[in-house]
């Protein structure tokens, strides 16, 4: 078996993607049997895929014998050797932990508070604004990994013990709903964010891992929201990207009802892009992120916002925008504006091509 292919236990198996229920007919003549093979390969399509497709991970990596990944070669499945950052005073972080990978462009940010199933407060908020901008201007950073501390929580929204009538109050008289800050930032970052997903992904946790750019979910993981049970709703993102995301009508029902979903349901319902075993959530995340950095910088970059543009209006826009303002900098053409301008001559433009 590659080794890009997983597969997990079919008793993990959602109920509807179990065949067990498909029912059997008598086998009185072959003309009968061929029937109920139809049938069956029919059913099979349209049921949800069966664990193992779920964790088919990568296969063209493994399996393909073409040029580009003989030029290319495998994706190293290798533990990465981490170093602890500490904040720009030189301290430890208290609230999150912010580590990069030594000798490959990778930082990681987990939130610190296994014992609240890493419910944030606003000082945990502030703390993970500070990380994204560090790994945001470090160069040699390209990817970056959010997640929760521990296997029981990826995060479990606002601390509900600091709720206060105006938001969330820790160390401040007043209170902050500061999260909706760090969700911006997550999608106007020009890097890609992978949420790591291990055990619960709730509330304003599981908006968090929404508005990564791609979420890895262990096999222990589990979605939802619980805004309408415990008075609170996120009317911004946590609406308008899980409609995106599951459809209007499955994220009336999330919000609604507030249920909770498994990781293979999460999958099937689009939330995630790949379910793996617990003990294989790191490395799997680890390589997905080593594939993304044998790719081109700017084509990501210009790619993450082009496909938030629509979504975040003209902000998204400014974005995609921005984008292009920094590639064309970089042209003979805007430098013959730029210098122009210094000489104090006339550009001459005329020289560049109007291509069609
Ligand atoms: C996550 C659970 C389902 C886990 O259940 P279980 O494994 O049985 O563990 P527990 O024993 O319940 O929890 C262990 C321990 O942690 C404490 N805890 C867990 N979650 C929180 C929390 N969110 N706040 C405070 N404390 C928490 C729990 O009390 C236990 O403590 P002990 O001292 O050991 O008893 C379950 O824990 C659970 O359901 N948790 C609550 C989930 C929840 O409702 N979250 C809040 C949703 S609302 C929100 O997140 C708003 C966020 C926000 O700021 C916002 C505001 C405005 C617009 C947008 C947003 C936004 O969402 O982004």
């Amino acid at each position: 078996m590659p080794s890009s292919i997983l597969t997990v236990p079919p008793a993990k198996a959602p109920a509807s993607a179990q065949l067990s229920r498909v029912p059997v007919m008598p086998d009185t003549s072959g003309k009968e049997l061929k029937t109920v093979e139809r049938r069956m390969a029919k059913l099979t399509g349209h049921l949800s895929p069966s664990p193992s497709c779920t964790l088919q991970i990568t296969p063209s990596i493994a399996s393909a014998d073409d040029s580009y990944h003989r030029i290319h070669g495998e994706v190293p499945m290798k533990k990465a050797s981490w170093r602890v950052v500490r904040d720009e005073t030189g301290k430890e972080f208290t609230d999150i932990s912010y580590e990069k990978s030594v000798g490959e462009g990778i930082a990681k940010i987990t939130i610190n508070r296994p014992e609240r199933r890493n419910a944030f407060r606003p000082h945990t908020i502030k703390e993970l604004i500070r990380a994204f901008n560090d790994a945001r201007d470090d160069s040699s950073v390209g990817v970056i990994i959010l997640t929760g501390k521990g296997t029981k929580g990826f995060c479990s929204g606002g601390d509900q013990a600091l709720r206060s009538s105006d938001g969330y109050a820790d160390f401040e008289s007043f209170g902050r709903l500061n999260v909706l800050d760090l969700q911006v930032q997550i999608r106007r970052l020009p890097k890609p964010v992978i949420a790591m997903v291990a055990g619960y992904a709730v509330g304003g946790g599981h908006v968090l891992h929404m508005v990564c750019d791609l979420t890895i979910a262990a096999d222990n993981a589990v979605f939802g929201q619980t805004g309408a049970k415990v008075g609170s709703f996120d009317a911004g993102y946590g609406s308008s990207i899980m409609s995106r995301l599951v459809g209007p009508k499955k994220a009336r029902e999330m919000w609604f009802l507030s249920r909770f979903y498994n990781a293979y349901e999460a999958e099937k319902m689009g939330l995630v892009n790949v379910v793996v075993p617990l003990d294989k959530l790191e490395m799997e995340t680890l390589k997905w992120c080593r594939e993304i950095l044998r790719n081109s910088p700017t084509a990501i970059r210009v790619l993450k916002s082009a496909l938030n543009a629509v979504d975040d209006g003209h902000a998204g826009l400014q974005e995609l925008g921005g984008n292009a303002t920094l590639i064309f900098y970089g042209t003979e053409e805007a430098n013959e504006g730029k210098k122009a301008y210094m000489e104090r001559r006339r550009p001459d433009f005329a020289k560049f091509p109007r291509r069609p």
